[in-house]
């Protein structure tokens, strides 16, 4: 075992500047930088890259996905090549969600009871199961670092009644997951707050959490359609709820404006498809806003995608390029695109992180604004 290398979990505050927070957390296999950002590895790859490629970008850890793993190679089958880290040769930590949220927006013939959800594949439409336990086991056989509870994330639009009915299932899933998870030194447990838009069922959430308790809590049941006004009304005061010395996790969250709003308002750990999906559609973000590649204006444009960026793809191909490839349907467009989205989307992490500690935060933050909002790119 190295020097730097941990047996525990562990997350320390390093610095905060009004409700942000910056520091870092210790897993057996290596530190993640807060605040962090997640990409998002679906089906054992983070598409369009290569792992050696994803960990250049600078994240310190990436996402695996319970659902779609469980179906296909199953998570038995992965277990028994090694585990998700060897599979997949990436060494550092891998967060696992727990797959509920997944079944309810891509498999078909849900059945949800109160022992969890019954299902149809949407690969081959075979029939599965996902319970607290079920999940807190498929998690493991992947070994990932940090394992989520299994909840349920009601669908908009919903009433107060149908949303607390919901979160009280979580909650009580939630201590179903405790107690599957057993004691996992170096493996983190993270449970997810429920309630909605509502202060009242928020609140109940996290008091149930804590009564459990929990390595990490997330922030869940956001970035489901309420809009970013809505989700950062909740962000005012959610994050609060949880317990201050352990690391909050915004869940699904999002476009570069929304991860700014939620770091403001106190959030460490956020995941999104967002950089590497729109990788693949031409979609290019940078410090001045998103840029359509497939836009025949690019079509004669000598310059890198943003000149000020050091990533490969703005270092050494020009829009015409990637208007061009994108056009042809070339594979490379997507693979450029994705690492410079993965890039761009680390670098505003880093500018954070540094902007907090150096108590400068509110400075920065206006610098951000205006630049992503100025769209001249
Ligand atoms: C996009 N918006 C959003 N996502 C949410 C997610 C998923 C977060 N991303 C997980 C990755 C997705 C791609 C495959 C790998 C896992 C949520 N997950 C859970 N468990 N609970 C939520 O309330 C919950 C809420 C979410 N809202
Ligand atoms: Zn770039």
């Amino acid at each position: 075992m190295t020097q730097s290398q941990t047996q525990r979990f562990s997350f320390s505050l390093e610095a905060t500047d009004g409700k942000a927070r910056s520091g870092r957390i210790s897993t057996p296999r290596g530190e993640i930088r807060t605040p962090a950002f997640m990409p998002v590895g679906t089906a054992a790859t983070v598409k369009a890259m290569m792992p050696e490629s994803v960990a250049a970008t600078g994240a310190d850890i990436l996402l695996g996905n319970t659902y779609h793993l469980m179906l296909r190679p199953t998570a038995e089958r992965i277990a028994a090549l090694g585990g998700l880290h060897k599979f997949m040769n990436w060494d550092k930590p891998i967060l696992t969600d727990s797959g509920g949220f997944q079944v309810m927006s891509l498999a078909g013939l849900r059945k949800l009871s109160e022992e969890g959800v019954r299902f149809a594949s949407h690969v081959d439409g075979s029939k599965h199961m996902l319970s607290p336990e079920r999940s807190m086991e498929i998690q493991k056989l992947l070994g990932s670092d940090i394992v989520m509870a299994f909840d349920e994330c009601p669908a908009l639009p919903a009433t107060e009644a149908e949303v607390a009915k919901s979160m009280q299932l979580s909650m009580r899933w939630a201590q179903r997951s405790r107690d599957a998870f057993g004691d996992r030194p170096g493996h983190a447990l993270f449970g997810i707050q429920q309630g909605g838009v509502t202060q009242d069922l928020r609140a109940q959430s996290a008091e149930a959490l804590r009564a459990i308790e929990f390595d990490g809590y997330a922030v869940g049941g956001l970035a489901v359609g309420e809009g970013q006004e809505a989700m950062f009304g909740v962000l005012d005061y959610a994050p609060d709820m949880l317990p201050v010395q352990k690391p909050r996790y915004l869940m699904g969250v999002g476009k570069p404006d929304d991860i700014v709003g939620a770091v403001k308002r106190g959030i460490d750990m956020m995941d999104c498809v967002l950089p590497s999906r729109s990788g693949r559609t031409a979609q290019g973000w940078t410090r001045r806003g998103q840029v359509n590649l497939r836009n025949a204006r690019h079509q004669d444009d000598p310059r890198p995608l943003d000149a000020d960026c050091t990533c490969p793809c703005c270092a050494k191909y020009s829009r015409a390029y990637l208007h061009h490839v994108f056009r042809a349907k070339e594979m490379i467009g997507g693979m450029l695109l994705t690492w410079h989205n993965l890039h761009y989307f680390q670098e505003l992490m880093a500018g954070m992180r540094a902007a907090i500690a150096s108590g400068t935060f509110d400075t920065w933050e206006a610098a951000f604004q205006i630049e992503f909002a100025s769209g001249d790119i």
